[in-house]
């Protein structure tokens, strides 16, 4: 499934591209006013292969939710139950990330991917195990907005600690992958028109800092940042866990599932293929924070035309990210100071991305309007 996904990604279509270009200096407004949402027009045409390319709508958001065998060296002061707390908190409705899906009229799937803990089952009755179970079933088409729906697909209880050995085998990393891959391409047949990457894993941002270290040469200091906001001895602690992980792999950024199964995590790899599969499928996909970049540069690393499919929706506060965007060769949409995840900067984006094609849609030309030009 990963080689065959691979071998479906091409570049963007030129043609779609160029009459998007020259549609722009036909509307009425000048030339370049429209800043970045010019550029990206552009590109979502090439992506299409048609000019105007279709709206980004629906969207939907999948938050890939994993733990991680790395926490046990004190990387982040929250416990892991947090994780799967934080997916009954998806499930019920509650979390940052379903209000600002509601605000984009986006779906919310969360897909277990490698939570340690098990999830309930049909006879818990606690408020977030109702909504679990609730949200259960219907695992293909595009769900409601207002019903977050889980997807069980656990390939592991959490990776094992990367500072001891590697966190998943090779095999554990490609399913992973393929789980992403999967999830991709039941949101677009089920009509989702862009898709939302979303995390969700207490540590996750060690792993996504040597993953970042890894594909890009920089060192871990410059890597790592403080994630949920550890302070400055927990910070330097954490630097030297992404070291000794990256001392103790090398890995080799030409081999992409050797990283991803070395140093990374089960979402990072799930994420991975949610954005092969959308680039596959020809379909956009809004990149948030610093575990989502981080799975871009594997994407990257496998298949360099995937990174056509990719919008970055933020700038992350996270140092890493911004060292990921550069190497992606990615201009953030905005940029807010956010560090959360889970997909909430990407959604605020939505809109832009929404604005820049309904341009191509639905602005008079000069000829039309019958305005004169300069
Ligand atoms: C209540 C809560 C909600 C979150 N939502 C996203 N994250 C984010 O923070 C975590 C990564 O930070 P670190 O590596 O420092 O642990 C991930 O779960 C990420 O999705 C959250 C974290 C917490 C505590
Ligand atoms: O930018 C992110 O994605 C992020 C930052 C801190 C914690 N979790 C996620």
């Amino acid at each position: 499934m990963l080689e065959t996904t691979i071998a479906a990604i091409g570049p963007l279509d030129e043609a779609a591209m160029s009459t998007a270009r020259q549609l722009q200096t036909r509307l009425t407004k000048p030339a370049g006013s429209l800043g970045l949402l010019e550029e990206l027009s552009v590109r979502l045409a090439g992506l299409a292969g048609t000019c105007p390319p279709p709206l980004p709508s629906p969207a939907a958001v999948a938050i890939f939710a994993g733990d991680h065998g790395v926490h046990a060296q004190r990387v982040t002061p929250w416990p892991q139950e947090v994780t799967v707390q934080m997916v009954g908190n998806f499930l019920a409705g509650g979390a940052v990330v379903n209000a600002f899906a509601r605000q984009a009229g986006a779906t919310v799937t969360v897909v277990d991917v490698g939570v340690a803990t098990p999830l309930p089952t049909p006879d818990d009755h606690s408020p977030a195990g109702d909504a679990r179970v609730a949200a259960r079933g219907g695992v293909s088409g595009h769900g409601r907005v207002d019903v977050p729906r889980l997807v069980d697909a656990n390939v592991r209880r959490g990776t094992r600690d990367m500072t001891v050995t590697a966190a998943l085998t090779r095999d554990e990393a490609r399913s992973a992958v393929e789980v992403g891959i999967r999830i991709a391409g039941e949101l677009i047949d089920g009509g989702a028109a862009l898709l939302v990457t979303g995390d969700m894993g207490i540590a996750n941002t060690t792993p996504a800092a040597a993953l970042i270290a890894a594909f890009t040469g920089v060192d871990a200091a410059e890597a790592t940042g403080r994630g949920t906001g550890v302070d400055d001895p927990t910070y330097q602690h954490k630097i030297e866990v992404v070291r000794a992980a990256l001392l103790r792999h090398t890995p080799d950024p030409t081999d992409p599932l050797g990283v991803l199964a070395a140093v990374g995590g089960l979402e990072h790899a799930a994420l991975t293929g949610l954005l092969l599969g959308a680039a596959a499928r020809r379909v956009p996909v809004l990149l948030d924070g610093v575990i989502a970049v981080s799975a871009a540069l594997a994407a990257a690393a496998l298949a360099p035309d995937a990174v056509g499919a990719m919008i970055a929706g933020h700038r992350s506060a996270e140092p890493g990210a911004t060292v990921a965007l550069r190497q992606l060769g990615l201009t953030p949409l905005i940029d807010l100071g956010l560090r959360l995840g889970e997909g909430t900067g990407a959604l605020l984006a939505l809109p832009v991305v929404t604005g820049a094609v309904r341009v191509l849609h639905e602005v008079a030309t000069f000829d039309s309007a019958g305005v004169a030009e300069k």
